[in-house]
């Protein structure tokens, strides 16, 4: 998931601290992931069963948006298992060659995480399908009237396929995994319990309401609320002023995350849709388009958060802004003329 401005809230640009950062603060196992109780329960007993049995997990889709722990959670699968763990994504993988090149060479039991698995090219994921059923791909060989295809036995394995769009997958596709887990949001007790294990790790002396109030701005997603912690540590260090809530507030306010936790892209949709569009309804590629930003991103990443605090819906005939929005940014009902300095 890419999008061209780099904002400090919205996932998917990352530098190589911040991913080194992110890197050093994966859970290592379910016990210490933070959150998503339900999933974790399941995939808790999904792989107990497997082992008892002595065969590899069932493939696992897991679905959310960004940030919310995917990657981490199939690392998990991978260390809890006590397997190998393969890691690729599905733009890497824009050939059937591609996929045959990396399932042909897995070792037995090993865990295959395949990120943004919508994302695959069309013709590999026909054959995902027999490898995951049953553990054997057709290879090509051959062009035209001559072509045959010769099966090939692959080792067993446990295919983690992480999606921010699960819906586009292919029924055939989704079928085939054992279990889907939706990850949802984090409320903000448990963001500040990933803030908190994150404080310790930075070495950052930080007080309980300044926690609170970057738990309360962080779009809900553990990536970001690291991310503000940095840049809450940064802005302490050079300001020479300790992690108080004063200075969250200016820190935040200094990258232009609002008290909601909106950053940049999400006004800019917001203002779009209540001043330009009257608040809608509004078609996403239009919205998208006028916000100078492609529709997979604002569909994936920007909307799922204003739906979930209820600044938007999305109706058959289009995304329409609530009344929350028309509050939330000062403005009167279908009255376009006071927003606009607002950016
Ligand atoms: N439940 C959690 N507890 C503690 N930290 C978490 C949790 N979930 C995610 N994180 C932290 O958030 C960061 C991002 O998580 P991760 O890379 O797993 O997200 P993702 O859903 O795979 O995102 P993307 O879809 O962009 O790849 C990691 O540094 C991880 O440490």
């Amino acid at each position: 998931m890419t999008h061209n401005d780099e904002t400090v809230a919205t996932p998917g640009v990352e530098s190589e601290a911040e991913l080194a950062f992110e890197g050093a603060l994966r859970p290592k196992s379910l016990d210490e992931f933070v959150g998503q109780q339900k999933v974790r329960g399941q995939l808790q007993l999904l792989l107990r069963a497997a082992e008892m049995q002595n065969r590899t997990a069932d493939h696992i889709l897991l679905a959310g948006p960004p940030g919310l722990g995917k990657t981490t959670l199939a690392m998990i699968v991978a260390h809890e298992s006590n397997r190998p763990l393969r890691m690729s994504s599905g733009p890497a993988i824009q050939h059937a060659g591609d996929l045959a090149a990396v399932l042909s060479s897995l070792l037995p039991g090993e865990v295959l995480f395949i990120d943004e698995i919508h994302r695959m090219a069309r013709s590999a994921e026909e054959m995902l399908y027999l490898a995951m059923e049953d553990f054997r791909i057709d290879i090509m060989v051959g062009k035209g009237a001559g072509a045959t295809s010769i099966p090939l036995d692959i080792a067993p394995f446990t295919l983690v396929g992480a999606t921010t769009r699960s819906g586009l997958l292919p029924n055939p596709l989704r079928d085939r995994f054992g279990f889907t887990a939706h990850l949802e949001f984090y409320d903000e007790s448990e963001l500040e319990q990933v803030l908190v294990r994150a404080a310790v790790m930075l070495d950052l002396e930080i007080r309980s309401e300044a926690i609170a109030e970057i738990a309360g701005r962080c779009r809900g997603t553990p990536r970001i609320a690291n991310r503000l912690l940095r840049r809450v540590r940064d802005f302490a260090l050079v300001n020479d002023v300790s992690a108080s809530r004063d200075a969250v507030r200016a820190a935040l306010e200094l990258y232009d995350v609002d008290q909601l936790g909106l950053d940049r892209l999400d006004r800019a949709v917001m203002h779009t849709m209540l001043t330009r569009f009257d608040g809608g309804p509004v078609g996403l590629n239009t919205l998208a388009v006028s916000v100078g930003e492609e529709a997979e991103t604002v569909e994936a990443v920007v909307e799922p958060f204003l739906v979930r605090i209820g600044l938007l819906t999305r109706t058959p005939r289009g995304r329409v802004a609530t009344r929350a929005a028309w509050e939330h940014f000062g403005m009167a009902e279908r009255n376009s003329t006071l927003f606009s300095d607002e950016l």
